[in-house]
């Protein structure tokens, strides 16, 4: 399982300003990472980072002591992003963003199907499994989205808020799978903004003005 280590990094994009800066956290296997902040704080650019998405201007990410050199790098290091826009495919089902992602990391059409079923089960979407993602709402695509991330069984799982359009009842499954996550041995990071959600997790790394610290004693 993998141990992600943020160390020394700045964050920006382009030539614009740093968003974040001397950023130095790791996410341990076994544990749920919130990361907290306001709106624009750089939640999202940290998880990308995280994700390899998004190099760093100085400092590094690492997944077991590996430098991460892009996307497709850290997929092969088991880094799992479910990014807040939900990146899902409008033309395929429910099911078929799930397996699609599935095969697309090596799975076979049978852990596909298996993982698929599980997965949307274990979000409660069993009943939407063959509707386009344009006929779902807005809660049960960021369910979607969640379950075919879960379904990829990731060594590192970047979770970027969400539970943001869930009722509270679907908040407490997330919170509870993202948990069992954690108890498999994935390390879990958790961006929200959420207290009661960051509340449940493990640990909680604050960002605002640029700078990361750590709120609890
Ligand atoms: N692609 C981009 N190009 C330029 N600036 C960007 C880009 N993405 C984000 N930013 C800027 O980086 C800063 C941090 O944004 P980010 O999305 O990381 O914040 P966040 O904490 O995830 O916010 P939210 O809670 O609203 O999702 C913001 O000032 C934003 O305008």
């Amino acid at each position: 399982m993998g141990t992600l280590t943020v160390e020394g990094a700045d964050l920006g994009y382009g030539d614009g300003p740093a968003v974040l800066s001397g950023i130095t956290v790791t996410a341990r296997p076994g544990e749920v990472l919130a990361v907290t902040g306001t709106s624009g704080a750089g939640k999202t650019t940290l998880l990308n980072a995280m994700a390899g998405a998004l190099a760093t201007r100085s400092g590094t990410v690492t997944v077991d002591g590996v430098p991460l050199t892009g996307r497709d790098h850290a997929v092969s290091l088991g880094v799992v992003l479910i990014p807040q826009d939900n990146g899902l495919a409008a033309i395929l089902t429910a099911a078929e963003n799930v397996s699609v992602a599935v095969i697309a990391t090596g799975g076979s059409p049978a852990d596909a199907r298996r993982r698929t079923a599980e997965s949307l089960d274990a979000l409660g979407l069993s009943g939407q499994a063959n509707q386009l993602i344009d006929e779902l709402s807005g809660g049960q695509q960021q369910r979607t989205a969640l379950a075919r991330g879960l379904a990829l069984r990731g060594d590192v799982v970047l979770a970027d808020e969400v539970t943001s359009e869930l009722d509270a009842a679907n908040r407490q499954r997330v919170l509870d799978l993202l948990r069992a996550e954690a108890a498999r041995g994935a390390a879990v990071v958790f961006a929200t903004h959420d207290p009661e959600a960051a509340a449940a997790c493990d640990r909680e790394l604050h960002l605002a003005d640029g700078a990361a610290t750590w709120p609890r004693p």
